[in-house]
């Protein structure tokens, strides 16, 4: 199994760089371990006390079902990746069956903060966007998808989501074998990638 990580800051295109090489491979070729869907179980909380998780720091990820996941797909076993629900903060008791595939992508913001991760990764990419195009993306996906309002997003960035990119997720960018330009699509670098990725499924 090919394993490739792709992190990099909110609304840098981590998601859409991940379906721009999916829509390269079969279907049955490839498939995604998503980080937000191991953000940890909260049940026990209310949903204000959810609410005002910090969802950007490393310890907010169950990093440890994460890496079990990781080694029972590499030991060619399925796994049931929970299903999260950005609307209630929660994981929703869903789970999606995940089959073991020639190529894995793991994708998310804090993937590459875990030493266990990095080292079971193949390739690490790392998706470069500027702060201020990532906000903007940000505002217009939240507000559009993930059903939050203006007030919100503005006080979660300030508060969490930015000291926690420079604390966390900036620095390891030197951990990444290739960094992603991605203020505007860069399809290049998308072609670039697959075609590594071809190779060395050969
Ligand atoms: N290069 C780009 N230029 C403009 N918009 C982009 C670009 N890449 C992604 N987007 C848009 O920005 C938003 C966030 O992208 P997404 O891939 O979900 O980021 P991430 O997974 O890193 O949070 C989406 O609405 C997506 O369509
Ligand atoms: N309940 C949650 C959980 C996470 N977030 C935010 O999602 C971001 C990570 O996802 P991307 O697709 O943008 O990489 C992260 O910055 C968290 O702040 C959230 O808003 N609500």
């Amino acid at each position: 199994m090919l394993t490739i990580g792709i992190a990099g800051g909110t609304g840098s295109g981590k998601t859409t760089v991940v379906n721009h090489i999916l829509d390269e491979l079969q279907h049955d070729e490839v498939d995604v371990i998503y980080q937000d869907s191991y953000y940890k179980d909260t049940s026990h909380l209310t949903f204000e006390e959810r609410k005002n998780i910090n969802f950007d720091h490393p310890q907010s990820i169950d990093f440890e079902l994460l890496v079990e996941h990781l080694k029972i797909l590499k030991s060619g076993q399925t796994v049931e990746q929970p299903i999260y629900s950005f609307k209630t903060h929660n994981r929703t008791g869903q789970t999606k069956t995940t089959q073991p595939r020639k190529v894995m992508i793991v994708e998310g913001i804090l993937i590459l903060t875990n030493p266990a991760i990095r080292e079971m990764l193949d390739i690490k990419i790392y998706v470069q966007t500027d702060s201020d195009e990532r906000l903007i993306r940000r505002l217009k996906r939240d507000i559009n998808e993930r059903g939050r309002n203006l007030e919100e997003i503005l006080d979660r960035y300030q508060n969490t989501l930015k000291p926690m990119h420079i604390q966390f997720i900036e620095p390891t960018k030197e951990y990444a074998d290739i960094i992603i330009p991605n203020n505007k699509y860069n399809n290049v670098a998308v072609e670039i990638v697959q075609t590594i990725i071809k190779e060395r499924l050969i």
